[in-house]
């Protein structure tokens, strides 16, 4: 598998805490990559830097080869880095339906021109826009709810929703930020089994932030494991499991509690 995304040296300082060091790590095209650690260990700013949130105070980030650092969030999307946030950022006043095609149209807007005249290249790209947004719902079990405003869904689906919204920007790379907090455990099993169906079917690469073990542990190809800002271990997951650094960090942090 070809690395898609390389960080090298990614390193942020907020004031006199430096929440990342020279972190170095890569994300496979076609592979799930888990970015796991406990509380504090710098997963949402490594996050946060990889889509252009926050700039690295040192480092690089390749996308396809190409140098993404410092770019606005809105630049990397057009790149094909799309992400899921925690909380969720659907319109709650909106459908599924259009949330979603509001995903498609980010990543392949119809342009003012086409807006103001029409014609037949805008009509293309919104037939094309609809065609991936009837996919997508298919795909996360979202199509009987097409019509429902998002704010109404049950928490489970919004949580779907929000991956909905991000693959439907079809995205190269897709960052999941703790996407099953909260779920229970049926809905984390489902969600499992959902988005390993998602990543064979549109060929997807994922990188995911997630404290829920067993899904991390069922879902990654790979895993990168961070504690206090530094990368601790990586590798398969038995191995990562079965590392003593890793079990120190995760029982320190039990401790710490
Ligand atoms: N904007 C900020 N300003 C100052 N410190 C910050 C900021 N964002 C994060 N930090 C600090 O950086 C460190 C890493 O935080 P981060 O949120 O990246 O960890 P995390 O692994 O995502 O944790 P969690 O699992 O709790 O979400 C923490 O010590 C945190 O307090």
């Amino acid at each position: 598998m070809n690395a898609l995304l390389e960080i090298s040296g990614l390193t942020k300082r907020f004031g006199g805490l430096t929440a990342l060091s020279d972190v170095s790590f890569g994300a496979s095209e076609g592979a799930i990559t888990g970015l796991i650690g406990p509380n504090g260990a710098g997963k949402t700013t490594c996050f946060n830097l990889i889509t252009g949130t926050l700039p690295a105070t040192s480092g690089t980030i390749r996308f396809r080869g190409q140098d993404i650092g410092g770019l606005s969030p809105h630049k990397v999307v057009e790149h094909g880095l799309a992400r899921t946030f925690q909380a969720a950022t659907t319109f709650p006043a909106a459908t599924v339906r259009e949330n979603i095609l509001r995903g498609a149209l980010l990543r392949h807007p119809l342009g003012l021109g086409a807006m103001v005249f029409g014609g037949a290249a805008a009509r293309d790209a919104e037939r094309k826009a609809r065609q991936t947004v009837d996919e997508v719902m298919e795909a996360l079990d979202l199509t009987e709810h097409a019509h429902r405003e998002a704010g109404t869904l049950a928490y489970g689906h919004q949580k779907r929703l929000g991956v909905a919204i991000g693959l439907a920007t079809r995205p190269g790379l897709l960052l999941l930020d703790e996407p099953a907090a909260g779920l229970n455990p049926d809905e984390v099993d489902r969600f499992a089994t959902m988005l390993k169906e998602i990543r064979t079917r549109f060929g997807l690469s994922v990188l995911i932030v997630e404290h829920h073990m067993r899904l991390i542990m069922r879902i990654c190809d790979h895993i990168v494991v961070l504690d206090h800002g530094e990368k601790i271990a990586e590798g398969a997951p038995e191995a990562v499991r079965d590392d003593p650094k890793v079990i120190e960090a995760y029982l320190g942090a039990d401790h710490a509690k």
